[in-house]
């Protein structure tokens, strides 16, 4: 259990957050199918990415981690090795999910597990695609559920896939096993979810057409480049400060190389509506993303809105930390169309209510969404993370503003994503 409480202290400071979860899993998994040497600089060293990092090891990839970076010494989409042991993915649904893609690919058997929260998160997303392609994939309760055991083809059948739902990790391990094949390979989703794994493929040299709402693979799809790839700062982890520094009187906070990819952007997109006092600039492109440094400043007067639709996607991480910004706008914030949220590493529907309500704030379930009546002070209390990094760093800022001090049961979840989050805040948690 940790206790906190910072009230009456302002954020203040420059900060480099971490570097980005999704582009540090999708960096080692494209260097090791490349023929050629990828170097990938500010390599995120959470739990989740050096999960990713362990299985390509265990799968046989040439990686060479001098801490600095990380140089992988590719052979090639058909030199991966048939695992030796179970790879645990721990409680990462990017890695599991993008990874049985690949796994489709390669004539061998292998498992796949998590942790407690990874093996209750559907797997059936991507089984049903995969399998349509010619993999064979079992899972627990039908094929639904990790531990999951895949036995790939060398070469798989193409696919047209309209995707349910608007989710990078199904489109993704769609295109990955789409490597291998010559046959047509599409996806097509609902709303534009992330595309990093369309960049990075393009930049190791294959042909991706995007359509609208379509992604296709083209004729050449071998991955044969030396590349450089350096990632940036994660919007999703800045996020935290954003919000601690808008909701807190007196507070300025600057977050550096930041990823404003517009599929990532829809927390600013919300800042703009309710009134938060913010500003983008330093706009630079690295590694074939744009980047920039976003300043922050407290906002008194914000006001509740309506996030739902296609807007969805490109805040989905960011719900929890957003409805505690809703907690101090001048009436309702009203989020739908986020039934998702209830398929992360907890119910973050039920998660985010559950722990507003226990600190005092004024929210309620919808199906598929919540909704936030402001603006409350909000007293403290105790709160349950569910073994949710979001959670449990979201309700950390929380107690920049409550009366008294909020108990989090597990603070330990954080190192998920964010490991070096309480030293960050250390950083910018000024008198
Ligand atoms: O592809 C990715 O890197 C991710 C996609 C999103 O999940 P879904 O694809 O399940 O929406 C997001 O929530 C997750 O944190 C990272
Ligand atoms: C949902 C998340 O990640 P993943 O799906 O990779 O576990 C997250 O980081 O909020």
């Amino acid at each position: 259990m940790a206790v906190f409480h910072f009230r009456g202290k302002k954020l203040s400071g420059k900060l480099r957050t971490p570097s980005d979860k999704s582009i540090s899993h999708r960096a080692v998994m494209l260097g090791s199918l490349n023929r050629g040497k990828t170097v990938v600089r500010e390599f995120l060293r959470s739990e989740d990415c050096l999960n990713t990092l362990k299985a390509f090891v265990e799968l046989g990839a040439e990686i060479d981690d001098r801490e600095d970076e990380i140089v992988i010494n590719g052979k090639g989409k058909q030199s991966l090795k048939e695992p030796f042991n179970v790879l645990d993915l721990g409680n990462s649904g990017t890695s599991i999910r993008l990874i049985s893609g690949i796994l489709s690919g390669q004539p061998f058997y292998s498992v796949l597990t998590g942790d407690q929260y990874l093996r209750k998160r559907p797997m059936d997303r991507i089984a049903v695609p995969l399998r349509t392609m010619g993999a064979q994939i079992f899972g627990r309760e039908g094929g639904k559920y990790p531990p999951l055991t895949i036995i790939g083809k060398r070469k798989l059948k193409g696919i047209d896939y309209k995707s349910p739902k608007a989710s990078a990790q199904v489109k993704s391990a769609v295109l990955l096993a789409g490597l291998f094949t010559d046959e047509p390979v599409s996806v097509t989703e609902p709303a534009k979810s992330r595309d990093h794994t369309e960049r990075m493929l393009r930049a190791f040299g294959v042909d991706v057409e995007v359509d609208g709402l379509t992604v296709r693979l083209g004729k050449n799809r071998e991955l044969e480049r030396d590349i450089e790839i350096t990632v940036p700062a994660d919007i999703s982890s800045a996020a935290f400060f954003m919000v601690g520094a808008a909701v807190t009187p007196n507070s300025e906070v600057v977050l550096r190389e930041v990823i404003i990819n517009p599929t990532r952007t829809g927390i600013l997109k919300v800042f703009e509506r309710m009134g938060v006092d913010y500003e983008v600039f330093n706009v630079k492109s690295s590694s074939g993303e744009e980047i920039a440094d976003i300043r922050v400043r407290y906002s008194p007067n914000i006001k509740g809105i309506e996030i739902g639709g296609s807007d969805i996607p490109t805040l989905i991480d960011e719900i929890p930390i957003i409805s505690l910004l809703a907690t101090q706008a001048e009436g309702e914030t009203v989020i739908r169309d986020a039934e998702e949220l209830r398929v992360k590493e907890s119910d973050r529907i039920k998660t985010t209510v559950e722990n507003l309500r226990n600190i005092g704030g004024d929210a309620e379930e919808l199906p598929d969404g919540l909704i936030v009546r402001g603006k409350t002070k909000l007293k403290g209390g105790k709160v349950f993370s569910h073994g949710d990094h979001r959670i449990a760093m979201t309700f950390t800022v929380a107690s920049l503003i409550t009366e008294n001090p909020v108990e989090i049961d597990d603070v330990e979840c954080i190192s998920t994503s964010y490991p070096g989050f309480f030293d960050d805040l250390k950083k910018v948690l000024n008198e």
